[in-house]
């Protein structure tokens, strides 16, 4: 017999020590968090997934009667979370990919990040001024990505109210260069 959500014994912290540890990956120097054998266990994915979701919930209630209108999520694995919370959130979930992948018009931002340089791009109709937007991913480390996801936003005239992390790699301080307010389930 199957068992009832309810019976999920899963905790943030029995969560974070399923994260595994790739030292020198994808080059020397970078110990690589992988976030993929949370998904291969259900009960933890439910369990992180619905704390995402409760401390957005929590966090919309305080926007003053205003709702979080977009959830973007950061190419790759933001696109792992962001669908989620935009159906818990009744909002609408919209991507920011790396260069070349979407069609359309669209807005640009290079930024720099723990092991490299790129290029960042959103549809340029996707997010309508004054839209308040929470911005999801997998990692903050050197903080480069969603830096450029946050400036991306303001240049379409939306507001950062959020920005949701599964882990953060605290000594590299990536908080620093966010504007908007963090949460983050695992820190490291
Ligand atoms: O805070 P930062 O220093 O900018 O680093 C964090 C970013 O790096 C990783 O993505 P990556 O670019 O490796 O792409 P992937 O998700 O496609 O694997 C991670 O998923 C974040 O998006
Ligand atoms: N140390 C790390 N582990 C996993 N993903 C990352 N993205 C940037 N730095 C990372």
């Amino acid at each position: 017999m199957s068992s009832s959500p309810t019976e999920n014994l899963f905790t943030i912290e029995s969560v974070k020590a399923l994260v595994k540890d790739y030292p020198d990956f994808p080059k020397d120097g970078i110990l690589f968090k992988d976030i993929f054998p949370i998904f291969q266990n259900h009960r933890a994915l439910d369990c992180l997934l619905n704390h995402m979701a409760d401390e957005a919930i929590t966090f919309s209630k305080k926007l003053n009667g205003s709702k979080i209108d977009a959830v973007v999520g950061l190419d790759a694995r933001g696109f792992l979370f962001g669908p989620t919370l935009a159906l818990k959130l009744e909002a609408k979930f919209v991507p920011i990919r790396k260069r070349g992948k979407l069609p359309g018009i669209l807005v640009s931002a290079s930024y720099e990040k723990e092991y490299g340089v790129d290029i960042v791009e959103i549809q340029a109709d996707s997010i309508n001024q004054g839209d308040n937007v929470l911005i999801v991913d997998d990692l903050l480390a050197t903080g480069g990505t969603c830096r450029a996801a946050e400036d991306l936003i303001k240049k379409l005239g939306a507001n950062v109210v959020l920005n949701q992390f599964v882990i953060e790699l605290c000594e590299l301080n990536g908080r620093d260069i966010l504007e908007a307010p963090i949460h983050s389930v695992i820190k490291y």
